[in-house]
């Protein structure tokens, strides 16, 4: 069997956020947040699920850290929950937020196990929201205090920092689409939060610089390689802006200053302009130590006048597969967008900070033969390796998810992790993906 050998230094890891893991959701003083409110709003979930209880991180995870340390992970990649450091947001710090995560770093710091820490995956302290959330822009100073807070307590032993996950669908999905928190149907605001996060971003990476810290800091981006169904004009023209909405809006004013410029007349001229001020982008544009990839499917896309979405109207192949989630699998669209990243925005090192699948996994005699799930990360391994074969700097990859858990408007419905969760008893299973994630880890390599 031929294998594919991995850079020596090649960071092998895993992923998860506080709201989909942790539970414990008004303990121990944390406040509440956004995604507190919108699951406790019935007919927002799947089943009314809500992220109450969770996996129980919050009290299981020296437990859960024995089964990262048993899968070997390099590294694991977590986010912080504001609110349980700030209850309000802003001002009294809570400390027995503070201590747990500091707990939960020197835990993975003595299991051998990087600690790579999201400042913010989604979870807002409902407090500010009632302020108007990110759409005013004082949320964006209460975020570099909070950082601060991190900084100070962590930065002397955490060396990889994320200031945001996914923007794009903090902004599109939480105020523009309705189906995550706060639930605001405002294309216009979604656009003003847009900028807002891009500026939290680069106050957040300006104060970390201004601390000399040692470690690095990036950001995540939900980005997606975009195909036009056909060569013509209309079907490219599409494709074209398509890409300036998934991938643009974030990259372009992250390593470029600005915004797509097709998209960005669009919006002007159906929006009127939103509030940018003097010095902005430049700050957004400042540069940063990586970029985090989460990389999930293709966007293959035609163009249909009659859709509700500028032209643009997506095509699913009949004759591919899917995931659980509906999903295509596409592992070359890994490939294409780590070299047009490369090629187009940053020679910075790249990480996958999340990429894996839903299935229906069942449990079977204490067993979840998940082979689909290592098919698809083993495809997915391969593109990064292709891409690192032609140059491009991946450095390290996360697979979604460590384990079973929230999954944001589909409750506990959709499950994306190497370790199956029972949520009845929460017990945790090593699923086949985990022990083949393992061996990999193991040798460094991927057999073909
Ligand atoms: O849906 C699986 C994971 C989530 O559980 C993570 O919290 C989130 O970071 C994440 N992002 C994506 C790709 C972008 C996306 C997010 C939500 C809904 C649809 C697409 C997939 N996932």
């Amino acid at each position: 069997m031929t294998k594919l050998q991995f850079p020596l230094d090649f960071v092998w890891g895993s992923a998860t956020s506080s709201y989909q893991i942790e539970g414990a959701y008004d303990e121990d003083g944390k406040g509440e947040s956004i995604w507190d409110i919108f699951s406790h709003t019935l007919g927002k979930i799947n089943n009314n699920d809500t992220g109450d209880v969770a996996c129980d991180h919050y009290h299981r995870y020296k437990e859960d850290i024995e089964l990262m340390k048993e899968i070997g992970l390099d590294s694991y990649r977590f986010s912080i929950s504001w609110p349980r450091i700030l209850p309000n947001g802003k001002g009294e710090i809570n400390q027995k937020g503070l201590n747990f995560y500091k707990e939960l770093v020197d835990q993975l710091l003595e299991a051998g196990i990087e600690p790579v820490i999201t400042l913010y995956h989604w979870d807002l302290p409902q407090a500010l929201q009632e302020e108007g959330g990110w759409a005013n822009r004082d949320t964006i100073k209460y975020f570099v205090k909070y950082a601060e807070v991190l900084f100070d307590e962590l930065g002397a032993k955490v060396s990889q920092w994320i200031t945001h996950n996914e923007p794009w669908v903090v902004s599109f999905l939480g105020y523009a689409e309705g189906e995550h928190a706060p639930g605001i149907k405002d294309r216009k605001q979604a656009l003003q939060v847009a900028h807002n996060l891009l500026v939290s971003h680069g106050l957040v990476v300006k104060k970390f610089r201004e601390l000399d810290l040692t470690g690095d800091i990036g950001i995540t981006l939900n980005l997606t390689s975009v195909y036009s169904y056909s060569e013509t004009d209309k079907d490219q023209e599409a494709a074209q802006l398509m890409e300036e909405y998934i991938n643009g809006w974030f990259l372009d004013p992250v390593f470029k200053g600005s915004y797509p410029k097709k998209l960005a007349q669009i919006y002007e001229n159906q929006f009127g302009k939103i509030d940018i001020q003097a010095g902005d982008m430049d700050l957004i544009s400042q540069e940063i130590d990586f970029l985090g990839i989460n990389y999930y499917s293709r966007a293959l896309i035609n163009y249909n006048p009659n859709s509700k979405f500028y032209g643009i109207e997506s095509i699913k192949p009949a004759e591919s597969d899917y995931t659980a989630m509906n999903w295509e699998i596409y592992p070359d669209g890994l490939y294409d967008l780590l070299t047009k990243l490369n090629q187009e925005y940053t020679n910075k090192p790249l990480y996958i900070t999340e990429n894996g699948a839903a299935f229906d996994d069942q449990i079977i005699a204490g067993q979840v033969n998940d082979q689909r799930r290592i098919n698809y990360l083993k495809e997915h391994f391969k593109s990064v390796y292709r891409a690192i074969q032609d140059g491009v700097p991946v450095r390290g990859y996360y697979v979604w998810s460590l384990m079973d858990n929230f999954e944001w408007a589909y409750g506990y419905s959709k499950r994306f992790g190497l370790i199956y969760v029972d949520y009845n008893t929460q017990k945790r299973t090593l699923k086949d993906s985990a022990y083949w994630y393992q061996q990999v880890i193991e040798e460094n390599s991927i057999g073909i």
